[in-house]
C-alpha cells in the first residue's frame, strides 16, 4: 500500500530536529535534486526517488497500522526561503510520482498575550502575511486591498480543528512577517489588526507553495516568547523545542489512525 506521504518544513535544524525526535527514528534521504538541504524521513515509503531502501536505527521499516511517511526539511528563516524550500520539495516529490498529500510548516514563534503564553501549542487555522503591503499614514494595506493578490490562506479547515482539539491548542490565525516584532506598539497594532495567536516567519512562503501544488496545509507553533519589546534573553527556546516534540508525537498518531487523505 503506498504510503501517506507528508512534508515538514521548519527554519532551522534545531527545530527540524526536535520534530523528528517526536516522531521516531529518522533516515537521510539521499536526494540528489534537493542540494545544499538534507532531507530526514520518518517511517517506511515505498518511494522510488530515494537514493536506497529507508532503514530506521531501529533496523528496517515494519509497517505501521496506516503506513505514513513523513519527509522533514530545514528551509531556512523567512518566507522567501521556506516558499523556496517547500517548492523544491514537492516539485521533486511530483517529477518523481509520489505527491505529498500534506505540508506542515513549524517551529517557535512568538505568542500573543494573553491569548498564546510560553509554551503552549498554536495550530493555525488560516496563515496571514501581516507585514506585506503597503504601510500608509492612515494604516496597513494588504496585498487583498492593493488588489495584488491575496495575504493570506486558510488551513485544512478540519484537520487543523481535530490537530488543535486533540492536543488542547490554540486555534487561531498565524501571523508571518519579515520583520520580528520588538515593539508593543507594532504588538498591539498586529493583535487588533489579525486576533491573531502567534507571530512567525515561515508559514506564509509555505503556504503559497502549497496552494501553488494544490497540496492541504498546516501550521503549528509552539511559543518561545510573547511578541512585543525585544528581549531575547526571555525566549525559552528549549521549553519550545520539547513542546514540539511532544506535539508532533500526538500528531504522528492522529495521522496514523485518523482519517485517510484527502485532507479537509
Ligand atoms: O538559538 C537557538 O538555539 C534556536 C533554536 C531554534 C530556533 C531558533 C530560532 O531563532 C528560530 C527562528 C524562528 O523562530 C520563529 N520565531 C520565534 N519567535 C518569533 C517571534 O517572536 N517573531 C517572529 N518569529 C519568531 C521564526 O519563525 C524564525 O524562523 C533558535
Amino acid at each position: 500500500m503506498n504510503p501517506v506521504r507528508v512534508l515538514v518544513v521548519t527554519a532551522v535544524e534545531a527545530e527540524r530536529d526536535a520534530v523528528a525526535r517526536g516522531l521516531g527514528p529518522t533516515t537521510a534521504v539521499g536526494r540528489d535534486d534537493l542540494p545544499g538541504r538534507e532531507m530526514l524521513r520518518v517511517g517506511c515509503a515505498t518511494d522510488t526517488s530515494t537514493a536506497s531502501a529507508p532503514r530506521t536505527a531501529a533496523g528496517p521499516c515494519t509497517a505501521p497500522r496506516r503506513p505514513l511517511s513523513t519527509d522533514l526539511v530545514a528551509g531556512g528563516v523567512g518566507p522567501a526561503a521556506a516558499a523556496a524550500a517547500t517548492d523544491a520539495a514537492l516539485t521533486v516529490a511530483n517529477v518523481h510520482g509520489t505527491p505529498y498529500h500534506l505540508v506542515i510548516s513549524t517551529g517557535i514563534a512568538g505568542g500573543f498575550a494573553p491569548i498564546a503564553d510560553v509554551g503552549s501549542v498554536v495550530v493555525a487555522d488560516r496563515v496571514i502575511a501581516a507585514d506585506l503591503g503597503c504601510q500608509t499614514a492612515d494604516g496597513f494595506l494588504s496585498m487583498d486591498s492593493l488588489g495584488f493578490g491575496t495575504s493570506e490562506h486558510a488551513c485544512a479547515p478540519h484537520l487543523s480543528a481535530a490537530v488543535a482539539r486533540v492536543l488542547g491548542a490554540v486555534h487561531a490565525p498565524v501571523l508571518t512577517v519579515s520583520t520580528v516584532t520588538g515593539t508593543a506598539e507594532r504588538a498591539q497594532d498586529l493583535r487588533q489588526r489579525h486576533g491573531a495567536a502567534a507571530e512567525a516567519m515561515e508559514g506564509f512562503g509555505v503556504a503559497e507553495a502549497a496552494a501553488v501544488h494544490g497540496v492541504p496545509l498546516l501550521e503549528l507553533r509552539t511559543i518561545s516568547n510573547t511578541v512585543g519589546p525585544r528581549d531575547r534573553a526571555a525566549w525559552r527556546i528549549p521549553d519550545a523545542l520539547a513542546a514540539l516534540r511532544d506535539a508532533f508525537g500526538v500528531l504522528h498518531n492522529v495521522l496514523a489512525r485518523g482519517a485517510p487523505p484527502p485532507y479537509t
